[in-house]
């Protein structure tokens, strides 16, 4: 892929193609300019109607950016998305919780489309190597910047956990954001009880870089159960583990949930 560009990387074109008659880089609000910096990606809508022109987005809570063509094929320009997951107010409610903010932009600095895809990629590449490089922030307890890159996980899902619903909600809510973040991983259904403990005890841990579990509390103890049983137990139960809410009680996600906070 492209070269990183060297930050402070400011947006370059601000101007209209005078042919197309479409701003040469443009953002769903209208034309754009911005600058990425180290920590922050800035963007100033160029209008000159009121309201609020200027959005910071910081990198600490950025997990992706990626490049692409249009749907269009007559399309000549390039797009890029920054996937963003700040902490916002909650709907009626005094807690904060952190909600998705994609942030998308069209390229379109020239007639070839591989040019200008080109350039998007060179943005998606600067954006996913400033975010990656962003100091953990402990009182927050995020971790995601100190997870290694490329992170591959696998994923374990108890279709019966909870009322039935744990797949659908690893569809609905969570490979996507595994997909924004550009992380590979393994998706396991488990097909009967210590299905994951028998899967866990012979598996080649060298291939994975964390399990994650999505179901109640049960089946993260048949993980637990698994990596214990190995004769490499000591090395084993190093392996990172993740809890992810799929089960009717999830009380050990939510009291590590609470502890990371
Ligand atoms: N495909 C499967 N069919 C039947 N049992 C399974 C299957 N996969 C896992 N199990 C077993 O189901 C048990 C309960 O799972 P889990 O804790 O995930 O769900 P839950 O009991 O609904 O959640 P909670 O603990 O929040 O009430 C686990 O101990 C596991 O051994």
């Amino acid at each position: 892929s492209a070269p990183a560009p060297s930050l402070p990387f400011p947006f370059q074109s601000l101007g209209r193609d005078s042919e197309l008659g479409t701003p040469l880089l443009s953002h769903s609000k209208g034309p754009t300019a911005g600058c990425l910096t180290e920590s922050a990606l800035t963007i100033q809508r160029i209008s000159s109607s009121p309201g609020r022109t200027k959005v910071v987005f910081n990198l600490t809570d950025c997990i992706g950016c990626r490049a692409y063509r249009g749907p269009d094929s007559a399309d000549v320009g390039a797009y890029f998305t920054a996937y963003f997951y700040p902490f916002k107010r909650r709907w009626m409610s005094a807690g904060v919780a952190r909600q998705r903010v994609e942030q998308c932009f069209r390229v379109a600095l020239v007639q070839d489309p591989l040019a200008n895809l080109q350039e998007a990629e060179k943005w998606a590449h600067a954006i996913r190597d400033a975010s990656v490089l962003q100091p953990g922030d402990a009182s927050v307890g995020v971790a995601y910047t100190e997870v290694r890159r490329p992170c591959r996980v696998m994923i374990l899902v108890n279709p019966h956990s909870g009322r039935g619903q744990a797949l659908q909600l690893f569809t609905g809510h969570v490979q996507g954001m595994l997909t924004e973040a550009s992380v590979p991983y393994t998706l396991v259904i488990t097909e009967h009880q210590n299905h994951a403990r028998e899967l866990v005890r012979k598996a080649d841990l060298s291939q994975w870089d964390a399990l994650v579990i999505m179901s109640g509390d049960g089946l993260l103890f048949e993980v637990i159960n698994g990596l214990m049983d190995r004769e490499d137990w000591q090395e084993a139960i190093q392996t990172p583990l993740g809890i992810l809410p799929g089960g009717s009680g999830n009380a050990l996600a939510a009291s590590v949930h609470h502890y990371s906070q």
